[in-house]
């Protein structure tokens, strides 16, 4: 499907030589310089892939920050490199021409000494920590204002372990702990899906899935020792203003669970023969297709018994009720993804399915913003862009009114009075909306979110009430 592609990747502009500054050659660079940030859980293979940046000869000037470097087992890994002999916060050139510092969080001063060298580097590279959430690291880079060191977000790139991400993704935390494989992948712009080597095909699918499952549009390629090339990873402009953005096809018809809440707080089915197999119909197909594969016309209703044990009566306040609501769809969805062998012999982990179920974790949803036009809500109107601030300023800000944890919101919106497409883009608590060159002739305003806690029907009738009001 053409809406899931993501954009191609640009390559860098080789003005003059890559390599040193000693020669007091003025930075030929226009523009801020894109960085990128490298995220992944403990032992995906972060490190393997900054190796790579920091030793192949690509002929470009790369600049890269380790994090936490000295204190972590990588110190051993970088013993043969001998420009990591003089170690920390200091920048080192490397043979090929790239740069590499390490620092203890603190990678903003890291960037400006960066900076004030007179030949900037063609693309820096933050590797965080595995247990790092990006978000803060990304929302600092973003905005460029508080660093002044002309530096821009370019993409996110999380290195994933192939043979542990499904595990890794499922564990759950003390409560209301974040999980940081999930959030990592939650804010994705390019997911490395590495260790090939060691993965089944259908292990494959089945961490692809997984993956889709928080960020469906996210672009993933496969790698062995995080071996790509590196026109995939640089100047992929993810958060440029006014940059086109990707954004899935809105689904017509959701996977649910059917059934209703009875009040011995039990879920029961609306039909009576409890279905055993999974509806899904990568268990059907015989085969396990790829996990990009549509489902929206698909209905992958299941129908179970799900056992509540709410405390307190259906005057429950919304609030209380979700948060014991997710917690039990947790359980159920583990023990469901633990006896996947049961469903028809193949692994079900339809991504739309997981994606509706795990409420607790990180999910994504994908919204029409519908303009209220005289009493009616029509979706091809254009939107006030005031309506629009207002929504994002609380969805982002309102800790009271929306205890959802959002890390990233992409959209693309048509706002009236202005011919343009407006594209959204939101990292961590900050956002803009900026037109684009394209003209809007579709006039669908549509919206992806990702974070925890999320509910679209109810995000979508507070929309609805924003504009009234
Ligand atoms: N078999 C196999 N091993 C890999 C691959 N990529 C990395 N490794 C190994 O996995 C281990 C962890 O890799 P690292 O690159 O250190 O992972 P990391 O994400 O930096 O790990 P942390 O520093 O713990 O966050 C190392 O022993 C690597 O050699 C791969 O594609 N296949």
């Amino acid at each position: 499907m053409e809406d899931e592609l993501p954009p191609e990747p640009v390559p860098l502009k080789q003005e003059g030589s890559p390599r040193g500054d000693e020669g007091g050659q003025e930075d030929e660079q226009d523009g801020p310089v894109p960085v990128t940030l490298i995220t992944g859980f403990l032992g995906s293979g972060k490190t393997t892939l900054v190796r790579h940046l920091l030793t192949a000869d690509h002929g470009l000037r790369i600049a890269v920050i380790l994090n936490e470097f000295g204190e972590s087992v990588e110190g051993a890994y970088w013993q043969d490199l001998e420009a990591m002999r003089a170690m920390s916060g200091e920048w080192v050139e490397l043979d090929n021409g790239c740069l590499c510092c390490s620092v203890k969080n603190d990678f903003v001063q890291a960037l400006e000494s960066l900076m004030r060298k007179k030949q900037k580097p063609q693309a820096i590279f933050i590797e965080t920590t595995g247990l790092a959430n990006p978000g803060p690291v990304a929302a600092a880079l973003w905005t460029d204002e508080e660093i002044e060191a002309g530096v821009q977000l370019d993409s996110i790139i999380t290195v994933v372990d192939g043979i542990n991400i499904n595990r890794q993704l499922r564990e759950s935390r003390a409560e209301g702990a974040v999980n940081e494989a999930q959030v990592q992948v939650a804010y994705a712009d390019l997911v490395l899906l590495n260790k090939m080597d060691l993965c089944s095909e259908e292990a494959v699918v089945r961490a692809e899935a997984g993956i889709r499952a928080i960020n469906s549009s996210v672009h993933i390629v496969r790698t062995k020792y995080c071996k790509v090339d590196w026109a995939l990873l640089l100047n992929r402009q993810g958060y440029k203003h006014g940059a086109h953005v990707e954004l899935p096809p809105i689904a017509e018809s959701t996977c649910q669970t059917r059934g209703v809440l009875q009040a011995n707080n039990r879920m029961r089915p609306v039909k009576e023969n409890r279905v055993r197999s999974c509806a899904c119909p990568h268990t059907k197909a015989g085969s396990p297709t790829s996990a990009a594969c549509q489902h929206q016309n698909e209905n992958h209703a299941r129908i179970m018994f799900v056992p509540l044990n709410l405390q307190g009566s259906y005057a429950l306040k919304w609030s209380v009720f979700h948060v014991q609501l997710r917690a039990r769809l947790q359980v159920v969805a583990e023990s469901l993804l633990s006896t996947a062998g049961s469903f028809g012999g193949l692994p079900c982990v339809c991504p739309h399915f997981l994606a509706e179920h795990l409420m607790s974790t990180v999910t994504r949803i994908c919204m029409r913003l519908a303009c209220a036009c005289l009493h009616r809500l029509k979706a091809l109107s254009a939107l006030q862009g005031s309506v629009l601030k207002t929504f994002l300023d609380k969805l982002l800000w309102d800790r009271e009114t929306h205890p959802e944890d959002i890390y990233r919101v992409k959209g693309s919106v048509c706002v009236k009075g202005d011919p343009r497409r407006h594209m959204i883009q939101a990292v961590y608590e900050l956002y803009n909306i900026t037109p684009t060159q394209q003209p809007d002739e579709d006039k669908l305003s549509k919206i992806v979110i990702i974070g925890r806690n999320l509910n679209k029907q109810a995000l979508t009738e507070w929309f609805a009430q924003t504009q009234a009001g």
